[in-house]
């Protein structure tokens, strides 16, 4: 995809004040200062506890051999807005940062620190958009796939999104990420190509209208097919789809391989159990019902609670656009810069909200489980420098009300930080997808219920270290008499 230019890259995906402030930095003979940046978001979706961490594939292949191409660097020419100088230093850049990431499928919460790019100012300016471009989406659908997992128990959850997703990438990028998030297969095939993702599906409308009526769309789609699901309520799911479907499942019998039927419309509880009683009467006990038409986590919880009889959910729309919460909102913030001394100096965003104030210093996330139970006791940020996992106790306590903590005892402290990529080499090798979605399961496992449920959750402790907090206080301090200093003169 590159349009007029084949040698396109992803170099130019990007803001152009990053590259405006690298020409600034470049100037002024400052781009090659040592900046560590960290990437956090300030409040878990959709009213979730937790989220799901997803993007680290993508950040991979968009990091990996990151560099401008002759027609990134002819473009910015054309732009005039950059000096010969600067588009000669560009053009031998190359990403040379450290970077250090959750694992993929990692239960994460907000603000603490989930991806930490360590490396020359202008490394780090450059790679910002992307980096939250990919994590911000895929973060959110796999979020929302775990949501959908945990109301429908065991039954299957199939990805229908494509055609709904904001254009082609997402659609793709999303369904690994819902796959990971707990979805069991994709209608994507590319998807299944690309990311080993199990593919799965029945038949559009258009099959039916095709051949008029629902039987004789039955009976050829079951000619040319081994395993079919019909979709049954293209006129009327109770006086001719389910009956017809009945009717070429027995007339080819063990010809084929009969799964089931998809409604696709009208009230789902009553009609999915007037389905599952005419096919339980024709002896198709086994058959499954499938379900799709706008379905979220919130409309099958409710279906669950009117015992509507639905074994497969298709979800499109609502899953790949994350609908109710269109964006996670995670940034890229400054947390440490090297001085004009060779002095590394963390930094810090003030801000009249408490809770936006950032937390500066390069941070390592802990996250402290209770050897008794295996289960989370919180996460615990901490200075780099810090060991919390070699203490015999630790005191974890709220970052804003200070007066909420706990001593813990016979824990252990799991980094959550890890090293990806080592001065821009990939040292890392990512599991494969069906792993990371292991992984992923056992992860939200390790969480208490009242961390996990869909509705008004209770709040997961991510905690500061006393030193980080002193580190923020005091560097705080530091920022308002500077401030005060400034005015008065
Ligand atoms: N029993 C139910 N309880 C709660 N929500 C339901 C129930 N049955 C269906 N829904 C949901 O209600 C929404 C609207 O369903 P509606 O019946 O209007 O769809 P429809 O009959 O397919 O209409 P259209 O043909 O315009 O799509 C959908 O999101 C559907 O999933
Ligand atoms: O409702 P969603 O959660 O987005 O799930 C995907 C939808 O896509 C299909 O409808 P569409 O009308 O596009 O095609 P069809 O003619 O095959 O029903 C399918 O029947 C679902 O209703
Ligand atoms: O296979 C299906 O049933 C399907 C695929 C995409 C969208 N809606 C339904």
């Amino acid at each position: 995809m590159g349009f007029q230019h084949p040698d396109d890259s992803l170099m130019l995906h990007t803001d152009a004040y990053q590259i405006n402030m690298v020409q600034t930095y470049w100037q002024e003979g400052i781009q090659n200062r040592k900046a560590i940046f960290e990437v956090f978001f300030r409040k878990n979706p959709f009213e979730n506890g937790y989220a799901i961490f997803a993007g680290l594939e993508r950040m991979i292949n968009y990091l990996k051999n990151l560099h401008f191409s002759d027609s990134d660097i002819a473009y910015l020419r054309e732009t005039k807005a950059y000096s010969e100088g600067f588009l000669a230093y560009l053009k031998n850049w190359h990403f040379a940062a450290t970077v250090r990431s959750a694992r993929e499928g990692e239960v994460i919460f907000a603000n603490e620190p989930i991806v930490q790019i360590e490396g020359s100012l202008a490394d780090a300016q450059l790679v910002e958009t992307a980096l939250l471009n990919i994590i911000n989406y895929q973060t959110l659908i796999a979020t929302k796939a775990a949501r959908i997992r945990s109301v429908v128990g065991d039954d299957g959850l199939l990805e229908f999104g494509t055609r709904r997703a904001q254009e082609l990438d997402a659609a793709l990028w999303g369904t690994r990420a819902a796959y990971l998030g707990g979805f069991d297969a994709t209608s994507n095939v590319r998807a299944g190509k690309l990311f080993d993702i199990p593919i799965s599906g029945t038949h559009a409308h258009s099959l039916v209208q095709t051949y008029r009526n629902d039987y004789d769309a039955f009976m050829a789609y079951a000619k040319t097919h081994k395993d079919v699901v019909f979709l049954v309520d293209t006129y009327d799911t109770l006086k001719s789809g389910v009956p017809n479907a009945i009717k070429v499942a027995k007339e080819l019998g063990d010809k084929i391989n009969f799964i089931g039927v998809r409604i696709d419309s009208g009230d789902m509880a009553y009609i999915s159990k007037k389905v599952r009683a005419q096919l339980d009467a024709a002896g198709f006990v086994k058959a499954k019902i499938y379900a799709s038409n706008d379905l979220d986590e919130k409309t099958i919880m409710n279906l669950k609670m009117q015992h509507a009889k639905i074994d497969m959910w298709g979800i499109g729309t609502k899953l790949i656009t994350a609908y109710d919460q269109p964006a996670l909102g995670a940034v890229y913030k400054l947390v440490s810069i090297e001085d004009e001394n060779g002095q590394m100096l963390d930094t810090i965003k003030l801000s009249n909200n408490a809770e936006k104030v950032s937390t500066p210093g390069k941070k390592q996330v802990w996250r402290i489980t209770r050897n008794s139970d295996g289960k989370s006791q919180g996460d615990y940020v901490a200075l780099w420098d810090e060991q919390p996992q070699k203490a015999k106790s630790l005191h974890m306590f709220h970052p804003n009300y200070t007066y909420i903590s706990k001593d813990v005892t016979d824990f252990t402290a799991k980094p959550l930080l890890i090293d990806i990529f080592k001065d821009g080499h990939l040292i890392y090798k990512q599991p494969s997808l069906r792993t990371i979605k292991e992984y992923s399961a056992v992860s939200l496992e390790s969480l208490w219920e009242e961390y996990r449920r869909d509705l008004n959750p209770q709040d997961y402790p991510v905690d500061l270290s006393q030193k980080a907090y002193d580190n923020k206080m005091n560097l705080i301090h530091k920022v308002r008499e500077n401030v005060a200093k400034l005015t008065k003169d």
